[in-house]
């Protein structure tokens, strides 16, 4: 049984709705068991034991969220060189932008050298207002659906070690 491991984190919901569709989407693969876990609790260890990823962050200022940013740099050293080649993929909720989130995250997993299995899945909430960047996010349904369709994507083809 290989392990597809969904590390996230969220401010206001929607990054952590996108990752919890994608667990949705993965749990029930017979070759990959999915695994959902907050970036604050993730560890070198939890990276190691995984045949796979999914990262699910917000853009915040124009980059990753501080906690996402925190799992990277506690992580990132303690794993280098021990998971090469593994298939990855990106998950960013933001405003209206997301694109410096998604590159900072594919560029410290190039220097894991893992391989991008898809490209990144940007969500945009349309959010403007302070009032309307504060509330709580719900997802849509076709947009749930599309990051059910990447975990289930994702689980397939980490199970059949595709990648
Ligand atoms: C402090 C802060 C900074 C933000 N900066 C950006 C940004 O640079 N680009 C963008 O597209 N959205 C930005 N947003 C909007 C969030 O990315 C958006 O609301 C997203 O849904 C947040 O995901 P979350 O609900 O998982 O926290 C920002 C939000 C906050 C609270």
């Amino acid at each position: 049984m290989k392990h597809l491991l969904i590390i996230w984190h969220s401010r206001t919901g929607a990054a952590e709705a996108m990752a919890r569709a994608a667990f949705e989407g993965a749990s029930g693969d017979e070759a990959c068991t999915p695994r959902l876990l907050r970036a604050n609790a993730a560890q070198p260890g939890d990276l190691l034991g995984a045949d796979g990823y999914l990262f699910a962050a917000p853009e915040n200022l124009a980059s990753l969220t501080g906690e996402m940013k925190e799992f990277f740099d506690r992580c990132y050293y303690p794993v280098l060189g021990r998971i090469e080649g593994r298939p990855y993929a990106l998950m960013i909720a933001a405003g209206s932008d997301g694109t410096n989130a998604a590159r900072q995250a594919a560029r410290i997993c190039k220097g894991w050298r893992l391989k991008e299995a898809q490209p990144p899945m940007i969500l945009c909430t349309h959010a403007q207002t302070t009032e309307e960047i504060l509330a709580p996010k719900v997802l849509g349904v076709d947009a749930l659906e599309k990051c059910r369709e990447l975990g289930a994507g994702m689980a397939a083809g980490v199970g059949a070690g595709i990648w």
